[in-house]
């Protein structure tokens, strides 16, 4: 239950919905217990007036209101007294109905607004924590904490609340109504409520268990045949239908059992419940009627209980669910809790006004180390690297020497354990990361586009949709213009998930020319030309020596590129720098560089 303090920021924040819609729940249930009052003086009326009657002394006492009420229709003739009765009991029937809708209209909106900004509070922490974070959780994880979560929540927050405030009052009035007219009779019919209560909370607690098993059955369920539909290509080649199908029946089965299970389950609990409410009414029936037999005065006040003890079965039946509702919530908020409990290993320091200035590139990479926490695989080893401003520079190496790695510290996807980076002369970590991040434009290995038009897709990292011509001329400078402009809807076709499908090739094109019209002062492409055949390669490098040609430009490959005249080629392998110089040198040193340059041009010209 303490998780669910997470929450009470927000009834505070609307606190004046929270009181409104109690008054609300309160009013309701007020006007409700009238009607039975009202009732039972009617009846008692009606049975007074039966032919051959025995006159009683009736003493029955009512709650103020209806005692002003019953001391202005005594006044009145028989048949008026029953219209006036009847027409009040519609009256409060209808005055009961009109708070209900209110105190859902208030209630109910205010979980919808605290769920709101729960999720907008969620997202925007996601949004804070660095890539280790998303390193070791799961994208599902995260997408089931962010909606199956706080909709857990959001039952506490709006049906528990008002169910709870429902019960509390409805109790109270009953109660006390009851009592005030008999409280042997009282004691008697309200004895099986609480046993119904614990009942149903047992039940409701078993049938979530199931409802969770059904749940996590499904999910498999769904993984596996999206993996299927995926791989499609992969479990054709290879011949896997059949032994797919078996795998997804032998999931389906699964589901299956646990799905029978709950709806045997659910089968048994409701007419079960009916059942015990219907005892309830029996048990004062009963009771009610031989004490009728003995004081024929009591029969408006047994009218009455029934009416009662049906008003509160709902209530009381709603126990159970509020219980299990807040149980599940607590679980939920507890998840949410973990994660916005959670801060960033990359912080970053306020800004100045010395901040917005322009990163120039003087980048240095002093001593650095780096070992992935989660993996404890160790990156870079005394890594040290200083590029000048305007440099352009050549990284090769083998695949895992640390390449990304270098890339991605430069960023500060992650932090170095030792050793520090700076540009300009300052260390990253007292650059503020929006200013640091807006100064480099970063060509990721593994391309992402959004499901948006191209052209969003290549004003991504601007403030607003660049004009079509800055567009264009992005496009054109990563090769990929004639291609796109040749799309059903040129620049306004929708690509990503929802949209048209790229060829590699294409998609790496276009976050070249997504990371081109940012402009900014620092360039890594970080083996962004795989996907690409040779001669959009060689067009692509030359369209980049012009563009880059003020910036300090990081090209990280595993091919050698001849026609870029680069200040400096470094290789890297098993995270330290093995060799440095210009083409030239390395040449001259007949290494791994000078090695990889010879099978190139053999292999290129062989091709
Ligand atoms: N997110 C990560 N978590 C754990 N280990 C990682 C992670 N990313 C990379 N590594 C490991 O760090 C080492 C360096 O990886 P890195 O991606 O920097 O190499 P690379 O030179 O860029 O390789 P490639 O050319 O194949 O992209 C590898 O051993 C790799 O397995």
């Amino acid at each position: 239950m303490k998780h669910l303090s997470a929450a009470n920021k927000y009834f505070w924040k609307y606190r004046k919905r929270l009181l409104i819609g109690a008054f609300f729940v309160i009013a309701s249930n007020y006007f409700g217990v009238l009607a039975p009052e009202i009732t039972g003086y009617i009846v008692n009326k009606v049975q007074q007036h039966l032919p051959g009657a025995a006159q009683v002394n009736n003493k029955t006492t009512y709650n103020s209101t209806v005692n002003f009420f019953v001391a202005w229709v005594e006044k009145l003739n028989f048949t008026q007294v029953v219209l006036v009765c009847s027409l009040t009991i519609l009256l409060l029937a209808l005055l009961r109905g009109l708070f209900m809708f209110m105190m859902r209209q208030t209630l109910i909106v205010m979980s919808r607004l605290i769920e709101f900004d729960m999720k907008n509070e969620v997202y925007n922490h996601y949004q804070q924590l660095d890539a280790g974070f998303y390193k070791v959780n799961r994208t599902g994880d995260l997408m089931n904490r962010i909606s199956e979560d706080i909709s857990r929540v959001r039952m506490y927050t709006g049906p528990a609340v008002m169910y709870f405030v429902n019960l509390v009052s409805l109790i109270a009035f009953c109660v006390v109504n009851m009592l005030r007219k008999d409280v042997y009779l009282s004691m008697m019919v309200l004895a099986p409520l609480p046993i119904l209560a614990i009942t149903i909370y047992f039940v409701n607690t078993l049938i979530h268990k199931k409802s969770e098993q059904v749940q996590g059955a499904l999910s498999d369920l769904t993984t596996n045949a999206q993996e299927s539909y995926s791989g499609i290509r992969v479990i054709k080649s290879f011949v896997q239908e059949k032994a797919m199908l078996y795998f997804f029946k032998a999931n389906s089965e699964t589901y299956r059992k646990n799905a029978i299970g709950l709806a045997k389950t659910e089968a048994i609990y409701f007419p079960s419940m009916t059942l015990m409410v219907g005892l309830s009414t029996l048990l004062t029936i009963l009771i009610g009627g031989n004490m009728a037999l003995e004081h024929p005065d009591k029969i408006g006040i047994i009218v009455e209980f029934v009416i009662y003890i049906n008003m509160l079965s709902f209530p009381v039946t709603a126990i159970g669910s509020v219980a299990s509702m807040v149980q599940r919530a607590a679980a939920s908020q507890k998840r949410l809790n973990e994660f916005l409990q959670t801060t960033p290993n990359i912080q970053s320091p306020a800004p100045t006004a010395a901040d917005t200035q322009q990163l120039n590139g003087d980048i240095a990479f002093n001593n650095v180390s780096f070992t992935y926490q989660h993996t404890g695989i160790q990156a870079l080893k005394h890594f040290n690297l200083t590029i000048k401003e305007g440099q352009k520079i050549l990284v090769l190496g083998r695949t895992g020497s640390g390449k990304s790695t270098m890339a991605q510290l430069l960023l500060r996807f992650f932090d170095a354990n030792e050793g520090n980076i700076t540009i300009n002369g300052k260390d990253l970590r007292n650059i503020p990361l929006h200013n640091l991040r807006n100064n480099i434009s970063y060509v990721p290995q593994d391309v992402f586009l959004f499901s948006d038009t191209v052209a969003g897709n290549i004003s991504f990292g601007l403030p607003h949709i660049a004009d079509m011509n800055t567009i264009t001329h992005a496009a054109t400078m990563a090769g990929i213009h004639q291609e796109l402009s040749d799309l059903p809807n040129g620049y306004e076709t929708m690509v990503g998930e929802r949209g048209v499908t790229l060829s590699g090739g294409q998609k790496q094109r276009l976050s070249i020319a997504r990371a081109l019209i940012k402009q900014p002062r620092i360039m890594v492409f970080d083996d962004c030309l795989s996907a690409v055949d040779a001669k959009t390669e060689h067009l692509i490098i030359n369209n980049l020596y012009k563009v880059m040609e003020n910036k300090t430009a990081i090209l990280i490959t595993h091919r050698i590129f001849t026609v870029l005249n680069f200040d400096q080629i470094v290789i890297i392998d098993e995270g330290t720098i093995i060799e440095q110089g210009t083409h030239a040198e390395l040449m001259a040193l007949k290494g791994y560089y000078a090695e990889l340059y010879q099978m190139q041009m053999s292999q290129d010209n062989a091709a």
